[in-house]
């Protein structure tokens, strides 16, 4: 799916602004709607929740309605008229004039629909927006029908308790650990092309010596001859070539390398009758070979974090200026790497990641799957179905950036509890979203701290991606015990001839707290922690990347594991480093992107 561009055939209308904005409830909204009544004003794109000091709109559980007039301008005319949704948090159903135009599931990634026949040019649109934020066992990410959520405290069985669970109005309980931010978190843009256009393109880069070989492959509408011409960074012409698809050589080709690299991108300029759209590429090559993940045949270390779309009154929106601020910290901290835990980001974060030379491991939202020994997900849970359309659309948004080297089909589900389940579920998936990738990148999951002997998902990934919380969530405050028991599960993963990272550790540190012996929460022990944990894994071959838990302290559900959100950050919430920052910024400055333990 393409990003809206404007250029001499296209033109975009951003419809970011001061929307009419007036929760709803949990009822379904009907095929028709009137015009939105007592309304408040609501800043779009960003999320509801904390837009407004209420109750409310931090705990809203149903539907919220958002509406505004476009006057669509009379030189429209003669064009093909589309509305493109980045995101709509989790659920959407579209209104034009009134009447429903289109419904779709998935907070995170983007959905269309063309308004040619709808949007008369010189008349007014109404455009309404009903955007449903619950979460249960048939979403991703997942809310928990019954109990409590993520680490929520309970106490099951006492009469009181049970009974004001069942008083309760419904809520939502994820189960999972962010904040369920919800709305229109990303833009809204009307934008047009001519009546004959391009709707996809495919750029599968690879290296032949010092020639770089793209082929392409060009999705068109109506009449009309594709044209494509390759520029430099320079914007001169190295190759060109005519038709639909094919492979065109660049002769000593500038691959994209990850920084302080240089990730070099070329221009793909593609005409098609009067159409033209320009994407972006980089000339690089991805693959696991043993213990080693290379990128342009060079074995590769990560170093990064978990991330998360989170910020102050935002909430999960789209904010350019904190991503620029994110990217430019990764660069001060020596990092070259992130996963988009726990969904697709923005795909204005990739477009910048692929001019930064930043890596990135892109996930769908597939979080919160398991419930403990009590119930196996993978017969009750309702998934699979959304589950294999998310990883068609993050794939089909994503595939030609060249930051994203590997797919993370999830985080943290259950893989011990009901292993043959899981089993099943997992690589029936994992062979799945290998047919999806034309550039066939390496996939994998992440999975959370569990009985790795009894886990037979975990071991048959491209590589072995863990998260672990030794002396946090486990031996908590004995760095000695937990580095004990790290390397006794390091010894096992050994065994498995795959390359293995880990893609959380972490412990919560307030900042502020300090002491002279570290101790849990304080900012002393983060920075232990993590200096204990990355000696042991300096003496594995395998071990090929360490992503922190996490970038910033995020904003979480409310529960007594909780003090004002996720305390696990390198930075706070606001980018303040912590200890722990100053210490990667100085160990990452010592290991380089390549050949490190080579
Ligand atoms: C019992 C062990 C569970 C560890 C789970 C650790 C969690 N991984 C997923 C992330 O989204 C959470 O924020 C992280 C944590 O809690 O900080």
């Amino acid at each position: 799916m393409l990003y809206p561009r404007i250029n001499k055939a296209r033109t975009v209308m951003d419809l970011a602004g001061l929307w009419e904005f007036k929760l709803g409830d949990a009822n379904p909204p009907g095929d028709t709607c009137g015009r939105l009544t007592g309304g408040e004003r609501i800043a779009v794109p960003a999320s509801y929740n904390d837009q407004k000091e209420d109750p409310a709109y931090k705990n809203h559980y149903g539907w919220a309605w958002y509406e505004r007039d476009i006057a669509v301008p009379a030189f429209f005319k003669g064009q093909r008229l589309f509305l493109r949704f980045d995101a709509v948090t989790h659920k959407a159903r579209i209104y034009l004039n009134g009447r429903l135009a289109m419904e779709h599931k998935g907070g995170f990634l983007p959905f269309e629909l063309e308004v040619t026949e709808l949007a008369e040019p010189g008349e007014t649109l109404r455009l309404t927006v009903a955007a449903d934020n619950r979460i249960s066992r048939s979403t991703l990410p997942v809310g928990n029908e019954d109990g409590t959520a993520f680490f929520g405290s309970d106490n099951p069985g006492v009469p009181s308790v049970e009974a004001a669970k069942r008083w309760r109005k419904p809520a939502n309980l994820p189960n999972f650990d962010f904040f369920n931010y919800a709305g229109i978190n990303r833009p809204v843009r009307l934008y047009t092309t001519p009546v004959s256009c391009i709707r996809d393109l495919t750029l599968t880069p690879s290296i032949v010596g010092t020639d770089g070989i793209l082929t392409y492959e060009a999705q068109t509408e109506g009449e009309g001859d594709v044209h494509v011409e390759i520029l430099d960074m320079e914007g001169d012409r190295v190759a060109e070539a005519e038709g639909a698809s094919g492979r065109i050589t660049i002769p000593a080709a500038r691959l994209w390398w990850p920084w302080p690299g240089t990730p070099y991108l070329y221009t793909a300029r593609f005409t098609f009758g009067e159409d033209i759209y320009e994407e972006t590429f980089g000339i690089r090559t991805v693959k696991v070979e043993g213990t080693r993940f290379l990128i342009n045949g060079k074995p590769f270390y990560f170093k990064g974090f978990g991330k998360h779309e989170d910020s102050p009154f935002r909430g999960r929106g789209l904010d350019l200026c904190l991503d620029v601020k994110d990217v430019n910290l990764i660069h001060w901290l020596n990092a070259n790497s992130f996963r988009t835990s726990h969904y697709p980001y923005a795909e204005e974060m990739y477009q910048l990641c692929d001019r930064e030379g930043i890596v990135i491991i892109d996930e769908v939202p597939a979080v919160g799957i398991g419930a403990g020994e009590r119930c196996n997900p993978y017969e009750t849970f309702s998934i699979r179905e959304h589950h294999e359309q998310v990883l068609r659309d993050m794939i089909r948004r994503d595939k030609n950036h060249p930051c994203v080297v590997m797919w993370s089909m999830g985080n943290e589900p259950d893989t011990e509890h009901f292993p043959e389940s899981a089993y099943e579920y997992w690589h029936s998936l994992y062979e799945y979203t290998h047919t999806l990738d034309p550039q066939n990148r390496p996939v994998t999951f992440v999975c959370c701290q569990n009985n790795y002997e009894r886990d037979l998902v975990t071991r048959t990934m491209d590589v072995v991606c863990i998260n672990r919380y030794y002396g946090w969530y486990n031996l908590s405050g004995d760095l000695d015990a937990a580095c004990y028991a790290l390397n006794m599960e390091l010894d096992f993963w050994e065994k498995t001839g795959k390359p293995v990272m880990i893609t959380e550790y972490g412990a919560d540190a307030v900042a502020g707290i300090h002491q002279c012996v570290p101790e849990m929460f304080s900012e002393e022990y983060q920075a232990e922690y993590y200096s204990r944990q990355n000696r042991e894994f300096d003496q594995r071959p395998f071990f090929i990347g360490e992503q922190v838990w996490n970038f910033a302290d995020f904003a979480a559900f409310q529960g007594c594991m909780r003090v004002d959100g996720n305390k696990k950050g390198l930075f706070t919430r606001e980018r303040r480093p912590k200890l722990a920052a100053h210490y990667f910024r100085k160990r990452w400055e010592k290991i380089p992107n390549f050949d490190y333990k080579a």
